[in-house]
């Protein structure tokens, strides 16, 4: 390591510290002179002191130390004085030292101030860079003669560029010769193309001259066109004047016009208006003849009318092993429908039968009458019955693509109050209930699962009615869509399963239809309900308990009344057991009196569903039985001959091909078995029948647990 080179002040310091040495010790030295002067005193004081008779003799240092004790005034009061001051002059010093030594202490403890130059020699570190400095150095040299080799080129380049500048410098004199040739051609063309401009000119000019005078020459002839005009514009004048005094009478005239005109109208519109009256008198005729024939029809075919439907088989069915149908249909006679089972042919004849391939609208087709005859102020009842499955939604509800009844008689009756408007007035409303258990909920209320009640009116008009039940008013197609919504979201939240619940519940959608007629004051109201009955099946049979053994019992219960009731009803019995479910008790004033109820039986052509679908068919046959016996078919029945007992309803037919069937021709599609005249089959049929009473008690039994 090299020698410590001092840094700038560190010399004062370093003075300073020399400084502060030397002066401790000269105070050193001053308090040692002032103790050795003070012991000297001190000592002669004690020699004078000496010669005194009652002192003691001491020496110098006993007078020092036993000062105290010194009992002679004098030295006593000198001695006292001298250790006064020599203690002052001691504690001074001390001060003074003590400070001195201090700063030398914190003078020591201040590191010294300086710069260290490391140098070392043939370390690895040095090698290492000089190693480094090497190959930098050899990279130098290389760039350097790279360097001079880019030198060498640039010079070449510039040798280049210098003959390349030579060569350019004798195009630019050789283009400058050539722009100079250029610029004498382009005068020459100016020059030329002065005179021709110039010659240009001066044959417009003449062209323009010899234009002008022809001008002059058409303006003498418009000249004397217009003297010429003169006597015709005369003419014009006088023509005007004469138009002028017309106008002026005109408003005259017109009043005179108008008056005559309104008279005219007047007379017209009076006509009209007594054409209009006879128009409407006979239209009123007309309607109520409509009307009329409406309800015949509807009374031809009919109060209880029963339709059968057959489902298709599904995609799924037709994979599986029981996918043969067990059903087959006349083809001459669309109210037959044969059922295999057991080797058996059996025969059931009800009011029409759809096959599988009937669409939704041949369906409604059959219904529509029904339909209309509520604008009319008929109640109407229109029920899908049959086992689970057997499309009892589908025919009332259908799909989204393919609606059903309720759509369409909906859809219907928006058309019809169209057609009758501006005479009528009509309102639409639907409320949709769900009977569950025995229990009616409001599926278009708030709260779809509170209980509903069936009461009887307070206005004493002995009508019954459901307090609490919503109502709603629908004008048009969109409405039924949202009421639909609704009703289907309030079904479906009240439940947790709600295909399940949906066949373990009836629904009911209502639709009342009120009518004004401005004209005449007529008023009507009619009611159209469509009830998609609960699954008909025997559950109970099959050992259901606890709640199914419940849902089965009320769906019992329901329908088993539903069978009273039309049977009472057909049979004009003085007491209709309306009351015994709340399915037939809701339903009262729309079975009862002039009500008009069609039974859609729907069965399934599966042979696992055969026994389902025979009791389903008996069912519908003895309503239609009881209907045959006991109204509008009176006629047709008395002439059949048998009485037949309930055993040949299960018996087979005697001949299973369908017999030829004459048909009325002019009956049209929408008249029914009534107005037809009775086929063999028929005869056969109803042959079968016997009272609705007994039929209706082995109904009973087919749905009772
Ligand atoms: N005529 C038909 N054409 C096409 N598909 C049908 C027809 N009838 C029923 N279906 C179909 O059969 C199935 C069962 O029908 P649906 O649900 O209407 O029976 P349901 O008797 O109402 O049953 P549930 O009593 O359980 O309500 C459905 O998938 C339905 O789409």
């Amino acid at each position: 390591k090299l020698p410590l080179v001092p840094q700038e002040g560190a010399t004062d310091l370093e003075k300073q510290l020399e400084l502060l040495v030397v002066e401790n010790q000269r105070l050193k030295q001053e308090l040692k002179s002032c103790r050795s002067s003070e012991l000297h005193s001190l000592d002669a004081a004690a020699e004078s002191c000496s010669h005194c008779p009652h002192s003691q003799v001491y020496t110098h240092s006993q007078v020092y130390t036993h000062s105290q004790v010194y009992t002679h005034s004098q030295v006593h009061t000198h001695s006292q004085e001298t250790r006064r001051r020599q203690g002052e002059a001691e504690q001074k010093l001390t001060l003074r030292l003590q400070e001195c030594e201090d700063e030398l202490a914190r003078q020591a403890a201040t590191p010294p101030r300086y710069v260290t130059h490391t140098v070392e020699v043939e370390s690895a570190d040095s090698q290492k860079a000089l190693a480094e400095l090497q190959t930098k150095n050899t990279g130098l040299q290389e760039q350097l003669s790279v360097q001079r080799q880019l030198l060498r080129e640039l010079e070449t380049q510039l040798h280049e560029s210098q003959r390349t500048c030579a060569q350019l410098r004798t195009q630019i004199l050789v283009y400058e010769g050539e722009m100079e040739r250029a610029q004498g051609q382009l005068e020459a063309e100016m020059q030329n193309l002065e005179e021709e401009k110039n010659r240009v000119i001066e044959e417009a000019f003449i062209r323009a001259e010899s234009e002008m005078k022809a001008v002059h020459e058409n303006l003498a002839g418009v000249r004397m066109n217009l003297l010429s005009l003169q006597p015709a514009l005369r003419t014009l004048t006088c023509d005007y004047n004469c138009l002028k005094r017309q106008v002026q009478d005109f408003p005259f005239m017109l009043d005179k016009a108008i008056t005559e005109a309104k008279q005219e109208i007047c007379q017209v519109i009076s006509e009209v208006s007594s054409a209009n009256q006879e128009l409407l008198r006979k239209y009123k005729r007309e309607m109520n003849l409509r009307k009329k024939c409406h309800n015949e029809l509807v009374r031809l075919k009919g109060n209880i009318r029963v339709f059968c439907r057959v489902r298709p088989v599904s995609q799924e069915e037709q994979d599986s092993a029981d996918a043969k149908t067990m059903l087959s249909f006349d083809s001459e006679d669309d109210a037959v429908l044969y059922l295999s089972n057991k080797g058996k042919i059996m025969t059931f004849e009800l009011d029409k039968v759809f096959s599988p391939q009937a669409t939704q609208e041949e369906v409604f087709q059959e219904v529509q009458s029904l339909v209309t005859s509520c604008i009319d102020g008929f109640n109407v009842c229109i029920f899908a019955y049959g086992q689970t499955g057997s499309g009892k939604t589908y025919t009332m509800e259908g799909v989204v693509d393919d609606p059903g009844i309720n759509q369409r008689a909906l859809r219907l009756l928006f058309s019809e109050v169209t057609e009758k408007a501006p005479d009528w007035d009509y309102i639409i409303t639907v409320s949709m209930v769900e009977i569950y258990n025995e229990t009616l909920r409001n599926l278009l209320g708030e709260n779809p699962t509170d209980k509903l009640d069936i009461k009887m009116n307070p206005d004493g008009s002995g009508q019954l009615y459901v307090p609490g039940l919503t109502e709603f008013t629908v004008q048009s197609p969109e409405d039924i869509n949202k009421v639909f919504e609704l009703g289907h979201m309030n079904r479906a939240t009240a439940c947790t399963n709600l295909n399940e619940h949906s066949s373990r519940s009836h629904a009911l959608l209502i639709i009342t239809v009120s009518g004004f007629n401005s004209a005449t004051g007529n008023r009507t109201q009619g009611k159209l309900n469509l009830v998609d009955l609960a699954g008909s099946e025997r559950i109970a049979k099959s050992g259901a308990e606890g709640s199914r053994l419940r849902e089965a019992q009320c769906i019992n219960k329901s329908l088993s009344a539903l069978g009273d009731v039309i049977n009472a009803l057909r049979c004009k019995h003085s007491h209709i057991p309306f009351r015994n479910s709340r399915l037939t008790y809701l339903l009262q004033d729309s079975l009862s009196g002039d009500s008009k109820t069609l039974m859609m039986v729907q069965v399934s052509p599966l042979p696992g569903n055969m026994s389902e679908s025979v009791c389903s068919l008996k069912f519908a046959q003895r309503v239609r039985s009881v209907e045959l016996s006991s109204s509008s078919r009176r006629h047709e029945n008395s002439s059949t001959s048998s009485s037949p007992t309930h055993d040949s309803l299960d018996s087979p037919p005697v001949t299973p091909v369908p017999l030829p069937i004459s048909r009325a021709s002019s009956a049209g599609s929408t008249l029914s078995s009534a107005s037809r005249t009775p086929s063999s089959s028929r005869r056969r049929s109803q042959s079968q029948l016997s009272t609705g009473k007994t039929h209706l008690q082995y109904k009973y039994t087919q749905v009772s647990i």
